[in-house]
């Protein structure tokens, strides 16, 4: 496997690898998208190849699936695990109560059917996606193709009447052509600018027609482990206490990085 080669990708990699040693045999595993969960599913395929490590791994996009078979981690869908021990997933942004934006590699729809099916998440992320405030990522909103249009000039009036800055709903492209979906779906991707109340914007955005799923993950986030570029990384988890989630410190720690992997 070739190794990390920037200090971006050092700080995914050290983040995966550290919340790789939370998955235990006998666990069904979320197996989140993107570059930093790319990682993950490599560090489990090395896993499952050098110590025998049993677990079936619910891929949360095609994208996942076919690396994850590539690197020998036995798969399942939703449908036939059911429930699972833990998803293991990266994020755009991710605020201090551990509430996120998720969806830039456009498979928020299954990551948070995924995540949600899941006793705990854990996401995994270099410092950059670390905001006090979400909403300069873009918001990722899946929508169906029918009327889709409609659907967009409803979003934006609706955020008009909401505390954000932005409210303009831009559809996805790929190759010059609407961007589709795992499930065949389109994207609007939301410029907001920042976001006042995301639990009430998550909300909101599904009772639009059209709409199938918004990107804002709202306490569903148990873990988030950080990775930086010297390969250090720290994790902090939330108490669910009688005033609300508390986020704490865990540890920080230093996560061998070995390029030459
Ligand atoms: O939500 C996602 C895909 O839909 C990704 O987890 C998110 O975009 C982060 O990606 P990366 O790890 O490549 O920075």
């Amino acid at each position: 496997m070739t190794g990390p080669t920037s200090p971006q990708e050092i700080a995914k990699y050290a983040a995966a690898r550290q919340a790789a040693t939370y998955v235990e045999g006998g666990m069904k595993v979320g197996l989140g998208t993107g570059s930093t969960a790319a990682w993950l599913v490599r560090r489990l395929g090395e896993r499952v190849r050098d110590e025998g490590l049993q677990i079936v791994g619910v891929p949360t996009s095609s994208s996942t699936a076919a690396l994850a078979r590539e690197v020998g981690v036995p798969v399942a869908t939703l449908d036939e695990a059911r429930w699972l021990d833990l998803t293991i997933d990266g994020a755009d942004e991710c605020d201090a109560e551990l509430n996120l934006i998720k969806g830039g590699g456009g498979a928020l729809l299954q990551e948070k059917i995924v995540a949600t099916a899941s006793d705990r998440m854990i996401v995994i992320a270099d410092a950059t996606k670390r905001v006090e405030k979400l909403g300069a990522f873009p918001l990722p909103v899946e929508v169906v193709g029918f009327g889709m249009n409609t659907t967009k000039m409803l979003l934006e009036e609706m955020l008009e009447g909401l505390d954000v800055m932005g409210n303009k709903a831009v559809p996805r492209m790929k190759d010059g052509t609407l961007f589709r979906t795992d499930e065949g779906n389109h994207i609007l991707d939301l410029h907001l600018g920042r976001i006042g109340n995301a639990r009430q914007l998550a909300l909101i955005l599904n009772q639009v027609p059209g709409v199938v799923e918004n990107g804002l993950f709202i306490d569903i986030c148990d873990v988030i482990v950080i990775g930086h570029g010297d390969g250090t990384v720290e994790t902090r988890d939330i108490n669910s206490g009688e005033t609300g989630r508390m986020v704490h410190e865990v540890a920080t720690d230093n996560v061998f990085v070995d390029i030459a992997d």
